[in-house]
């Protein structure tokens, strides 16, 4: 029994699927934190955060076990033990775990028991659940390990307070929501302390996968709730907490406390680093988008600089008959000052030989919404021309409010590989625009300074298919009509009660009718970042077919 412990904290980006990658980093952060008793890792740091349906894959579970037996055989050397999540194949049965390897051995596994089964998460399809866990024991501490969801909800850590758990360590795959961070410390996990008046370490992950992002934020708590350690969100780190025993049991020494970052730097922080992981974790040179001189292309370009570095983005001006002079001078000065690369690719001669090659098809048809698209598809042909030339993937710029309402060409504008913006409304364009322009990210590589001009965040926004066409032509006003998102969406309000919020009722029907109907077009547009409670894609699953209208 010792009555000292140090305990590293690493706080780690994982790749999915790259078994024998994570293996080996684990093992050079655990070279690195040469005085600790133990190393602790986030949740399936050896797999990978969510790894969805590539569990159920039997020869995936067992090379997930061959590489958990190697991690063990190298902690023969008398370095610090290491607690490992990963997958576990039990008597037929798959399981979310904990491993504590210590001296050459897997010493102790514990499975998951709440298994999380809303928003983004499946958990219970795809994991059976384990039973209550008891601590484990290390060098003579009973050490409970609620991995993430276990320490959300208050019975796993009572439980294990019953059993004789000393200390909580909670690893998690947490994902990135707006104020999360701020939530999990004061609410939900200064609960769990409070409860049990044991002292809790949270470990989460950093770095993005596919849609989800995690913004790492990790911390400690002391039985009295007070927070003795803060780790930095949005980056990797490494982080030692030196724990001795007293008459009122274990305490954390305090250390270094981070602030996070608050509203919106965290969003477009969220973006860059969910962009960033994206392009660089498939492959990709760089990235290439149409810029418009709108804001939705300029704020994706900055974005995209910040990722990866303005050498990486490189941006297409494609003009048509209807691109003014001042969207061709705006998206020239925005490049600029990015920092990136823009060339220009007029469309005009597509759409002539369009409009030659349709004409006997559509000799008795009106000019219509077929030729604005065919523009816009046009568009898309010839950046995914310049992808498939060069390797760079194709950004989409749609942002929630178009996303919402389908106003966005299918096979168009729509057509890419991964879209930053995804879950941010138009007024939160306009307000990370603002935000960038007055701040450089910490973790961001483009240039200090403005890098979006005045202009085209203040200007009225169009999509230039037709002539003076307007958004608000066909839309209520952004300010409008992103309170009535934000309340169809994001609270599942009805149309009674949008009205009763204070809005035209035609208009909310009008706008509920849109956002049904655009389902289709949701369903095959590329991935984004995930902000909020309620993204399309992973939160909210509507049927593309879908009768029910609220408002009649
Ligand atoms: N339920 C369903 N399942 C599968 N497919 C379905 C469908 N309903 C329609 N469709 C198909 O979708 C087609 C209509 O969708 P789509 O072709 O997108 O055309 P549509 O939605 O009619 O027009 C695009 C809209 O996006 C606006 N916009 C805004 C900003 C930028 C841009 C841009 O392009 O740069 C465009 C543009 O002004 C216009 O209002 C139909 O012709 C039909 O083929
Ligand atoms: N003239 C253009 N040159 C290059 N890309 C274009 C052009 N027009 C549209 N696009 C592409 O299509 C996307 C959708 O156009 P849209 O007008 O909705 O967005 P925007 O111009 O960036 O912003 P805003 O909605 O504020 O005008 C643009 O973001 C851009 O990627
Ligand atoms: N991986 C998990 O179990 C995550 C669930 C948890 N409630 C979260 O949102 O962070």
């Amino acid at each position: 029994m010792t009555n000292r412990l140090n305990i590293a904290m690493a706080q780690l980006n994982q790749r999915v699927g790259d078994l024998a990658g994570n293996a080996g980093k684990m093992l050079e952060w655990r070279a690195k934190a040469t005085d600790a008793d133990l190393i602790v890792f986030p949740e399936q740091q050896l797999i990978g955060y969510p790894a969805e349906d590539l569990v159920l894959k039997p020869a995936f579970a067992a090379r997930a076990a061959v590489e958990l037996s190697k991690l063990a055989a190298a902690t023969a050397d008398g370095g610090p033990a290491m607690l490992v999540g990963s997958i576990f194949l039990d008597d037929g049965a798959l399981y979310n775990g904990i491993a504590l390897l210590d001296g050459g051995q897997i010493a102790a596994v514990r499975y998951k028991h709440e298994l999380p089964n809303y928003g983004t998460f499946d958990e219970k399809r795809i994991f059976a659940a384990g039973p209550m866990p008891e601590p484990v024991l290390f060098k003579g501490v009973r050490i409970g390990v609620p991995i993430c969801e276990d320490g959300w909800l208050a019975p796993v850590s009572l439980h294990l307070k019953e059993r004789g758990a000393e200390l909580l360590i909670s690893t998690n795959g947490s994902p990135y929501e707006i104020d999360k961070d701020d939530r999990r410390l004061e609410e939900v996990f200064a609960a769990r302390v409070r409860e049990t008046g044991l002292p809790l370490m949270f470990l989460n992950r950093v770095g993005g996968q596919d849609e989800l992002v995690f913004d790492g934020s990790s911390f400690v708590l002391n039985a009295d709730g007070a927070a003795a350690h803060r780790l930095p969100d949005w980056e990797e780190h490494l982080r030692m907490t030196h724990w001795t025993r007293g008459d009122d049991g274990w305490q954390c020494a305090d250390g270094p406390k981070a602030l996070w970052e608050d509203h919106p730097a965290d969003i477009y922080s969220a973006m860059v680093t969910g962009l960033r992981d994206y392009v660089n974790t498939n492959g990709f040179p760089g990235v290439v988008l149409g810029m418009s001189g709108g804001i939705d292309s300029a704020i994706c370009a900055a974005i995209a600089a910040d990722a990866l570095g303005p050498d990486r983005v490189w941006c297409v001006m494609l003009p048509s008959r209807y691109t003014s002079q001042s969207s061709l001078d705006d998206a020239a000065q925005c490049a600029e000052m990015i920092g990136c690369r823009i060339d220009t690719i007029p469309i005009a001669p597509a759409v002539m030989a369009f409009d030659d090659m349709l004409s006997g098809s559509f000799s008795d048809r009106d000019v219509d919404i077929t030729e604005e698209n065919i523009q816009s598809r046009i568009r898309g042909v010839t950046l995914m021309a310049l992808s498939n030339k060069f390797g760079h993937m194709l950004l989409t710029t749609g942002n929630k409010s178009e996303m919402s309402v389908g106003y966005a060409t299918i096979y168009g504008d729509m057509a890419g590989g991964y879209n930053p913006i995804k879950d941010a409304y138009k007024m939160t364009v306009f307000a990370i625009s603002e935000w960038r322009n007055a701040h450089k990210p910490r973790i961001g590589l483009g240039r200090d300074g403005p890098v979006i001009p005045g202009n085209i965040i203040t200007k009225p926004p169009s999509a230039e298919l037709r002539p003076d066409q307007k958004d608000s032509d066909s839309l209520p006003d952004y300010p409008v009509l992103d309170k009535m998102l934000h309340a169809l969406v994001e609270e599942e309000r009805s149309v009674d009660e949008v009205v009763a919020q204070g809005f035209d009722r035609d208009t909310v029907v009008r706008i509920e009718r849109l956002l049904y109907l655009a389902e289709y077009k949701r369903r095959q547009a590329p991935p984004g970042v995930k902000l909020g409670t309620r993204n399309f894609g992973r939160d909210r699953r509507y049927p593309i077919t879908n009768a029910f209208r609220s408002g009649r």
